[in-house]
């Protein structure tokens, strides 16, 4: 028998019930905007661990196989579930990790589409046959036969920022594949998770299919990782977390997506107004919580003072405060993420970067800081802040440029503002990132484009059919055909 969510105590999902973990232990949450308790999620034992993947992969047998298109009526109605529970589902988002409500209901509709366009693109995934008579030492009577299968167990973990798109954004291309999914969240946005399963569950998920494991990830998280019937990991979250799992992890593929120091390259030809309006949404929307955010502008010495009034005019407007009231800049998801951009500021501060707003926080609220003037000794020019922090650092040329922005351990995205086309084509193949946006802010999406990061920003490559793909392997069969 499934029970009904307790309110405010969210049970785990494990193989068709929802339940209590066997420990008696749950993790509290607290709104990070006014301390308030959202909602307990289960601290799950290791046993109840080793119970989900089990689960899990005795239900992936049966999913195999079923058709493409009979997986993808799961997702069609996964996807009407979220859409029904939209408000209650963005005001836990919302209280729960601080994001302005607005932004958290475009974040389930932008789910329930992702959802959506996996099912579609699920149907549209094919294998290929190849006639051995290509190859020169080959031979035309041979035929392969080449599949995509399902790896088995993906273990999916999420980070708190987006708990419902990029959770839902590992899950639904596994299913679609052929696999079943454990799926970690995030502890703070571990209730928003819940209720996407939720809502997973009541379009009429198989037992054991996707297992919700809660509980804190330094707990838990290496007996999840090191699992023996784990076949497969997708995993967003911090540099520092992705690779120690990357290293644990054997002889299963890894597909990480991490942090990020995204630059915006301003020219002396860039539409200054348009820059400044983009980097200011890029760097500071979510208060910057995002891994695509603008991380620091370089911008050419002669039209710097030009680019940086603008932004200061448009960094003085954002609207800063409570999540219910849809501002921009909100508190950040807990105090330590605060000392980290205080801590970032003050260094550059010292060391003689120009602040252009107030530098104020009250808890976890930082108020939005635009640094000028900052120098490569300056940790902000390097750190990845997770914050409303915008370190702007002049450059002599475009060469100064490129070296500063390939000197970062990270390469997610980068922007170059420029009326010069063929400029931008030239740098964009210069930068070390997975994407260049020309005349644009760094953004993930629209979410069916390919999405991800070189050095430490990741390995693999997101965007809805790549998803699909990296949650398969080919499976070859071989005909060799009668020669008589
Ligand atoms: N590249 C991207 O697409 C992308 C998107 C969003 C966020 N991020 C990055 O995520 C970070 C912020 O998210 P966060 O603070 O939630 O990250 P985090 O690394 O602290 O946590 C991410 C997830 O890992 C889990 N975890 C922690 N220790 C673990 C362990 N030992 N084994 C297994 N799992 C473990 C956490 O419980 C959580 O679910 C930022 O660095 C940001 O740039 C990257």
């Amino acid at each position: 028998m499934k029970a009904e969510l307790i309110a405010n105590t969210y049970q785990l999902l494990l193989n068709g019930e929802w339940k209590e973990t066997s420990s008696g232990k749950t993790i509290e949450n607290l709104s990070p905007s006014d301390n308030m308790p959202v909602g307990a999620v289960q601290a799950m034992t290791e046993n109840e661990v080793d119970l989900a993947v089990a689960g899990a992969k005795t239900a992936q047998k049966d999913w195999a196989n079923r058709s493409f298109s009979e997986r993808a009526e799961l997702l069609y109605a996964w996807a009407d579930q979220l859409l029904k529970m939209k408000e209650e589902i963005a005001e836990t988002i919302m209280k729960e990790v601080g994001k302005g409500y607005s932004s958290a209901e475009k974040e389930v509709v932008r789910t329930a589409d992702f959802i959506k366009y996996t099912a579609e693109e699920g149907k549209r995934i094919h294998g290929e046959l190849i006639n051995g008579g290509n190859f020169n030492a080959g031979s035309a009577n041979k035929l392969a036969m080449v599949q995509r299968k399902p790896f088995g167990v993906v273990l999916a973990i999420s980070p708190f920022n987006y708990p419902v798109n990029l959770s839902a954004s590992k899950i639904a291309p596994a299913l679609i594949a052929g696999n079943a999914v454990v799926f970690k969240p995030a502890t703070q946005g571990a209730i928003s998770g819940t209720l996407m399963i939720k809502a997973l569950d009541k379009a009429g998920l198989p037992a054991g299919l996707v297992n919700l494991v809660t509980g804190k990830g330094s707990e838990i998280g290496d007996h999840l990782t090191t699992h023996p019937s784990i076949n497969m990991i997708n995993f967003t979250g911090g540099t520092e977390t992705g690779e120690a799992i990357s290293r644990k992890a054997s002889m299963i593929p890894v597909i990480l997506e991490l942090g990020g120091k995204d630059p915006a390259i301003v020219l002396n030809d860039a539409n200054f107004e348009k820059a400044a309006e983009d980097i200011v949404a890029g760097a500071f929307s979510y208060s910057g919580q995002r891994c695509t955010a603008i991380k620091r502008v370089l911008v050419m010495d002669e039209v710097a003072d030009a680019l940086v009034d603008k932004l200061k005019e448009k960094v003085n407007a954002l609207k800063v405060g409570a999540p219910e009231d849809n501002a921009v800049v909100t508190p950040l998801i807990n105090g330590k993420a605060a000392d980290v951009v205080q801590q970032l500021v003050d260094d550059a501060v010292v060391k003689g970067a120009t602040a252009l707003t107030e530098i104020k926080r009250a808890g976890n609220l930082v108020y939005p800081v635009l640094l000028d003037n900052v120098t490569v000794d300056m940790e902000v020019a390097w750190k990845e802040p997770f914050g409303p922090v915008l370190p702007v650092i002049r450059v002599k040329n475009i060469e100064e440029a490129v070296t500063i922005a390939n000197e970062s351990e990270y390469g997610l995205q980068a922007s170059i503002f420029t009326k010069s086309v063929e400029q931008a084509i030239h740098i964009s193949n210069e930068l070390e990132t997975g994407t260049v946006q020309i005349n644009g802010k760094t953004e993930r999406g629209p979410d069916h484009f390919p999405f991800l990061g070189v050095k430490g920003s990741g390995l693999g490559v997101q965007g809805i059919r790549n998803s699909i793909e990296s949650a398969t392997r080919e499976k070859v069969i071989v005909l060799n055909m009668n020669q008589g």
